[in-house]
């Protein structure tokens, strides 16, 4: 790739993140659901706007997804947005982080939890020429874990368990990142327990 040395070489990944539960009960749900994640392996710092994870790809979707279910299990209409990303150029603080084993801490716990879950995401290849490749590929590849794949404008839509689609997430980011893309964002809608989902999209 032509601009490799141009960009960040930093294997930290991070996710920016909100959580929004349509409830008045809203801040229990976003904090019970920080609280009962276990965070020990991510760098992690919330703000009133949203929460930013840093660490290994795996500890950053296994936070992520613990995160969503656990506020998405107590029924309300919960919706996450989040960027994902890796390779950004000068994202080097908390490295120590990359130290960790990739033992998750919470998949013993989220795997119990069933969520049907409607997702729309957008894959950013940056700095590869083949980057519409790249995208085909991995929406072909997700389409074999057990979701359902849509295209809708300027995105791929995902209808399936959250467990079974954060899995797919992870498995495009972490296979845009080896191909060789030297910084990969991936946008990440996702809801919850929405009325709308009954009788359809
Ligand atoms: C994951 C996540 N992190 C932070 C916020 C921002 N936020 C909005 S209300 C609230 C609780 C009371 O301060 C917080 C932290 C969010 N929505 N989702």
């Amino acid at each position: 790739m032509s601009n490799q040395q141009a960009c960040g070489t930093s294997q930290i990944a991070g996710c920016r993140f909100s959580v929004h539960p349509m409830t008045d009960d809203f801040v229990n749900v976003i904090l019970g659901a920080l609280e009962e994640v276990d965070t020990s392996k991510v760098w992690m710092e919330t703000d009133d706007v949203s929460t930013c994870v840093r660490g290994r790809i795996s500890h950053i979707f296994d936070v992520t997804n613990a995160i969503f279910v656990h506020a998405a299990k107590t029924g309300k209409h919960v919706a996450f947005s989040g960027t994902f990303s890796i390779g950004c150029p000068g994202d080097t603080e908390g490295d120590v982080y990359l130290a960790e084993d990739d033992v998750r801490l919470n998949e013993d716990v989220t795997k119990t939890i069933e969520q049907p879950t409607a997702c729309q995401f957008a894959l950013y290849p940056m700095g590869d020429g083949d980057y519409m490749d790249v995208i085909y590929h991995q929406v072909q590849e997700i389409a074999k874990l057990g979701v359902d794949v849509s295209s809708v404008h300027y995105a791929t839509r995902l209808d399936g368990e959250a467990n079974d689609i954060f899995k797919g997430l992870e498995q495009v980011f972490t296979k845009t990142k080896e191909s060789g893309c030297s910084h990969t964002v991936m946008t990440v809608s996702l809801s919850a327990n929405s009325p709308s989902h009954k009788g359809g999209k």
